[in-house]
């Protein structure tokens, strides 16, 4: 039911720079509520994929569906729009407001939706508090640890019940334990939110905590499989 709606939908993505294909001909379907991670050589075209998917990039050639809404026909202040509301972003740092406060940069993008403040900052104390983060609310990023700032960043990706979740190397400025417990987390608010999650990611211990797995090689998909949990 829900699912259908929210199944991002991808057909014969084309994308160059100059004389460089960063994409050569990529379709991929993700349903509502999957975990994918997308992996493959440096410069191969991930980012360019997660950027086209997520509606950053306008592709030369193909189309971005999720659901019925053809992303690629929108104009740029609706695909602006359709990102703010739909889709939640996990970068590998630095995506926080430095001048704002854990409580506030979780509550942005229901300020956005233009969210009454005390409301706002209520749903972002339940995020906080669901990621462990309960002492966390009147601190700045700069007075908190990597660890703790990606939780941040993950509360305020799924602050709004986005349909699909992007994280660009979630864990990459990260040691590894704390990678771990980061992408933990980001997978299991994932579910509980129904979120679909589209990870790009050079690790494949990040990759194991997703459902499936994307090769990207050359511009093409290489590689597309299930992975059971635990298992790569
Ligand atoms: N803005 C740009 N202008 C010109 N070329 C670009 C631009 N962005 C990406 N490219 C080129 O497109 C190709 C794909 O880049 P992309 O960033 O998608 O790869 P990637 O797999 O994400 O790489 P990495 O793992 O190093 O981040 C590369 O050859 C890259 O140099």
């Amino acid at each position: 039911m829900g699912t259908m709606k929210n199944t991002l939908n991808a057909t014969h993505l084309v994308k160059t720079y100059g004389s460089v294909r960063a994409l050569a001909d990529v379709s991929i379907t993700v349903e509502g509520g999957e975990s994918v991670a997308i992996m493959g050589p440096s410069g191969s075209g991930k980012s360019t994929l997660l950027h086209t998917l997520s509606g950053i990039l306008r592709p030369d050639s193909g189309t971005v569906r999720l659901g019925p809404v053809d992303v690629t026909s929108l104009s740029d202040k609706e695909r602006s729009t359709l990102r703010r509301e739909r889709f939640g972003f996990v970068f590998q740092d630095g995506q926080l407001v430095d001048e704002l406060t854990a409580r506030e940069n979780v509550a942005f993008p229901l300020l956005l939706s233009g969210w009454k403040r005390s409301r706002a900052m209520r749903e972002a104390d339940q995020w906080l508090s669901r990621l462990g983060l309960n002492d966390m609310g009147g601190r700045k990023p700069g007075e908190m640890s990597g660890g703790q700032a990606q939780r941040v960043a993950i509360a305020r990706s799924l602050v709004h019940s986005p349909a699909v979740v992007f994280a660009d190397e979630p864990t990459g400025a990260l040691d590894q334990a704390t990678g771990h417990e980061v992408m933990q987390i980001l997978t299991t608010v994932c579910q509980m939110s129904k979120a679909t999650l589209i990870v790009v990611t050079h690790d494949m211990e990040v990759a194991k905590w997703c459902n499936r797995l994307v090769e990207i090689r050359d511009a093409l998909i290489h590689d597309d499989r299930k992975l059971g949990v635990g298992q790569a």
